[in-house]
């Protein structure tokens, strides 16, 4: 299908009310380009896939631009268009300049163009991510990969706090465990923990739509099709033992995982966690240690901490 796109020129305080206007005028979709957003987009962090200096931006102002099918009348829609944007004013929205120019798209220009912006990247020692998309081979005998689609829900793989929780079970796995990952968002720790030894990998998430992105992940990827993917919140209601636990999400939440990890584990087994901000790693030590777990190593990137905890023999 032929598409034809809107763009108006403003200010990064019309954006919602100029994308509103193009979206009640018919648009299938909007993109924005905001020099705001740029510029608070965060400094880089090892193991970041999107490569951001290769995006175009505005360097003041914000582009908005809306995709319509060629079944709309765009002759028709502009000076309507223009109209509504010019009487933004009478809100008290500045929409300056509002110039609204119109440009004919192809289909995968929109669909598919951010594709372009996302490249494999070395996450962990061992491990790197590559979009499914790539062709990619590794640069090292020792290289692992994990293909993920980051089009789904649930990010890229790539966070700080997934690469220390990916640091993490590299650490710790030796080959033939059984891993419990809870809270699998994407299912890229569960990928790592297959491709860095584990027997059998069970992963818990809360949500559908994460447990539905990580199925079509693990489908990517031979060595983690038998992973045993479910709903669960938290391990409220899992029988099943694991020489290792892995999870990240955020501290509040790691708190009731807690107490729920230890029966889970032998002794000796490992609980690591990730997804805790600097002003939090204090109270998640400390719980860990008053339910009895040893803390072996603190890994941090920037400003998050991931943690490896250990279950001690009772004379330790
Ligand atoms: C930060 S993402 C982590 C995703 C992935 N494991 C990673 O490391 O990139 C946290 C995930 O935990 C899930 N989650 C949040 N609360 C949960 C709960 N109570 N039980 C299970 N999963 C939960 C969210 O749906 C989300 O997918």
């Amino acid at each position: 299908m032929k598409w034809t796109g809107i763009t108006v020129n403003t200010t990064n305080e019309a954006v919602e009310a100029v994308s509103n206007i193009l979206m009640e005028a018919g648009a299938s979709g909007t993109s924005i380009d905001n020099a705001a957003d740029f510029m608070a987009l965060r400094p880089e962090f090892p193991g970041e896939l999107l490569d951001k200096q290769q995006i175009p931006h505005v360097a003041s102002g914000a582009l908005v631009t809306a995709y319509y099918p060629e079944t709309v009348e765009i002759e028709d829609l502009l000076p309507k268009i223009k109209r509504q944007v010019s009487q933004l004013t009478n809100f008290g929205i500045n929409a300056n300049p509002g110039a609204v120019t119109l440009k004919p798209v192809a289909e995968t220009d929109w669909a598919t163009a951010w594709k372009q912006y996302y490249h494999p990247v070395r996450v962990s020692r061992y491990l790197t991510v590559v979009p499914s998309w790539e062709k990619y081979r590794p640069q090292q005998v020792d290289e692992k990969l994990i293909t993920l689609d980051p089009g789904m829900a649930f990010g890229t793989g790539t966070h700080p706090t997934t690469a220390l929780m990916l640091a993490a079970l590299e650490i710790t796995l030796r080959g033939g465990e059984t891993v419990l990952d809870v809270g699998t968002g994407s299912g890229v720790l569960s990928i790592g923990a297959k491709l860095l030894g584990a027997h059998k990998v069970f992963a818990y998430d809360v949500d559908q739509v994460a447990v539905d992105a990580a199925i079509s992940n693990l489908a990517l990827n031979p060595v983690a099709r038998d992973v045993e993917v479910s709903v669960n919140n938290l391990l409220t209601g899992v029988t099943q033992t694991a020489d290792v636990i892995v999870a990240n999400i955020l501290a509040e939440i790691i708190v009731p995982l807690i107490p729920q990890a230890w029966p889970r584990l032998p002794i000796g087994g490992h609980f690591l966690v990730s997804g805790i901000i600097e002003d939090k790693h204090e109270l998640i030590e400390k719980q860990l240690q008053a339910e009895g777990f040893k803390i072996e190593q603190i890994l941090q990137q920037g400003e998050w901490y991931g943690i490896i905890a250990r279950k001690p023999a009772e004379d330790e």
